[in-house]
């Protein structure tokens, strides 16, 4: 045991104002009033089923006014249990379709709210005669975007990552961003930023324990040190997160890669064979490709956007020399790029000026291409390859005209990319995984960070101002997954605390 007091250098103005501001509450919502809202939940159009959702306070209304057995008569729903059903329009009784109905007792369901979902033939008719049956609940109203996800996340079913991971789950075109999506929506990212808050808030609980009984009180011995040492673990925690090479982000949005080199040797030629289809023009002419040509593309399961670019040389051509312009500028905005380079031209490309060499970055794969004009077993010399700046570890031959070396190539550079961008095979490792998706998650992460620091950087008899640090750090990572406000700092304080007293 200790009396210390870590307050004495504060006047009692400073600390009684910092006592009564600390704990501000944040406004929570009434969803008292709510109305109930519909929508139609698949693509419209002609298909086997739409599903129409109601979610609100009056969705079992609805469902007493439309939904009825096949004679007609009226039909008490088993939540959760699908029933096969006349729909009807409430107000002249006719039927609209023959299909099922679903009810889902609030809070077990997607909104936590009470929740009908009408499953219909998929045809603009039906669907038009089944909303506007919905529009004749005076409580009913139509969904706005998105609604019934912000209800869901307003009623606590969701946070702010799980809200996005849903969102990038249906926009999810290759199998990692599908992964990675399902991983935020399942709670996989809020669990990880709950932790840090968690972490800081129980920091911030033992600083805040030495404001409230510091002064001429008895407190254990060791809490100031406890609370820096875990500040310390936090930061470790959140730069590891945020030194993930921007992972989460780029297989969110497309890794960008540039293939870039002298002309003719073969880079629109790869494009094509990459993307299975004459996308670009290929001619034996150097300088066809002039603008930038991006497509949209698979490779080993990553969302890559591919650019073919014009091949780098010297030349008087103005056309041609915007698009080497424009060449260099998307080669410099890239994630990773493939250099092909032409082997017959090997030994000439030594002295050609090389402009396209400054180009190459550690994130540079090399393909030397046209392998079916050099003699059999022949093999390029290493001085000329270290010469023109070809890095063995990460470079293939081909014959992308005969397709020779193409396969062994892909597989190749598709097991670079999945290494380089962590989504190997393991997703459920956590060390594989991205934990930041989107630029709104690294700022708070790095505003955290700052807070954090400067919460260090105070002495021990400055912790009022500590505290505040890291109440705003807590904030930052709050506002990650939608959780602001500190309440729970208070119930922390007398919780997770021993008052040696
Ligand atoms: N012999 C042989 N010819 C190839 C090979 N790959 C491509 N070519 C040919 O080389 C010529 C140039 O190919 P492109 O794909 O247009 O080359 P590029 O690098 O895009 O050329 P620019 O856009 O002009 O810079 C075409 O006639 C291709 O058919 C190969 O492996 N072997
Ligand atoms: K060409
Ligand atoms: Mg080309």
């Amino acid at each position: 045991m200790l009396s210390r007091s870590p307050l004495r250098s504060l006047t009692p103005l400073t600390r009684s104002r910092y006592l009564q501001t600390r704990h501000k509450s944040s406004l929570v919502l009434s969803d008292a009033q709510r109305s109930t809202i519909y929508a139609l939940g698949t693509p419209p159009g002609k298909a086997g089923v739409a599903v129409v959702r109601v979610s609100g306070p009056d969705a079992l209304e609805t469902w007493r006014g439309m939904v009825k057995g096949s004679g007609g008569h009226e039909t008490t729903p088993q939540p959760w249990k699908l029933k096969r059903c006349r729909i009807v329009h409430p107000q002249n009784g006719e039927t609209i379709d023959d299909g099922l109905a679903v009810f889902f007792k609030g809070p077990k369901s997607f909104t936590a709210e009470d929740t009908v979902e009408l499953h219909l033939h998929s045809g603009p008719a039906v669907i038009a005669a089944a909303l506007a049956a919905l529009s004749t609940f005076p409580t009913c109203r139509p969904a706005a975007p998105g609604e019934f996800t912000r209800r869901a996340f307003l009623n606590g079913r969701m946070d702010l990552t799980q809200v996005e991971g849903l969102k990038d789950l249906i926009d999810a075109g290759t199998e990692s961003q599908r992964k990675i999506a399902l991983r935020a929506a399942e709670g996989a990212i809020r669990e990880k930023f709950d932790e840090l808050r968690q972490r800081i808030i129980s920091a911030l609980a033992k600083v805040e324990a030495l404001i409230d009984f510091g002064e001429g009180e008895e407190i254990e011995e060791g809490v100031y040190e406890d609370a820096r040492s875990q500040v310390t673990e936090v930061v470790d925690i959140i730069k590891g997160y945020l030194n993930d090479h921007r992972r989460g982000e780029l297989l969110r949005s497309g890794i960008r890669l540039a293939i870039f080199g002298p002309p003719n040797a073969g880079k629109s030629s790869l494009l094509n064979i990459l993307a299975r289809r004459e996308a670009a023009i290929v001619t034996p002419i150097p300088g066809t490709t002039r603008d930038i040509l991006e497509l949209a593309l698979d490779i080993g399961g990553l969302p890559v956007i591919v650019a073919d670019t014009a091949g780098l040389r010297k030349t008087d051509d103005t056309v041609e020399q915007i698009g080497i312009e424009r060449a260099r500028k998307a080669v410099a905005n890239s994630d990773v790029s493939i250099c092909v380079l032409s082997l017959p031209d090997l030994q000439n490309l030594t002295e050609d000026g090389n402009n396209w060499k400054e180009l190459i970055t550690p994130n540079t794969y090399f393909l030397l291409n046209k392998a079916d004009l050099m003699p059999a077993q022949w093999r390029p010399d290493s001085a000329v390859l270290r010469e023109l700046g070809v890095v063995q570890e990460r470079m293939w031959v081909s014959s992308l005209a005969k397709r020779d070396g193409f396969e062994v190539f892909l597989s190749g550079f598709a097991s670079a990319l999945q290494k380089q961008f962590g989504m190997s095979d393991d997703l459920t490792e956590a060390t594989q995984s991205p934990i930041i998706t989107r630029q709104r998650h690294r700022e708070n992460l790095e505003n955290a960070t700052r807070f954090l620091e400067s919460a260090l950087a105070y002495g021990p008899d400055d912790i009022v101002f500590a505290a505040e640090e890291l109440r705003y750090a807590a904030n930052a990572i709050g506002k990650v997954t939608g959780a602001i406000g500190v309440e729970d700092v208070l119930d922390a304080v007398f919780r997770d605390f021993c008052i040696g007293k």
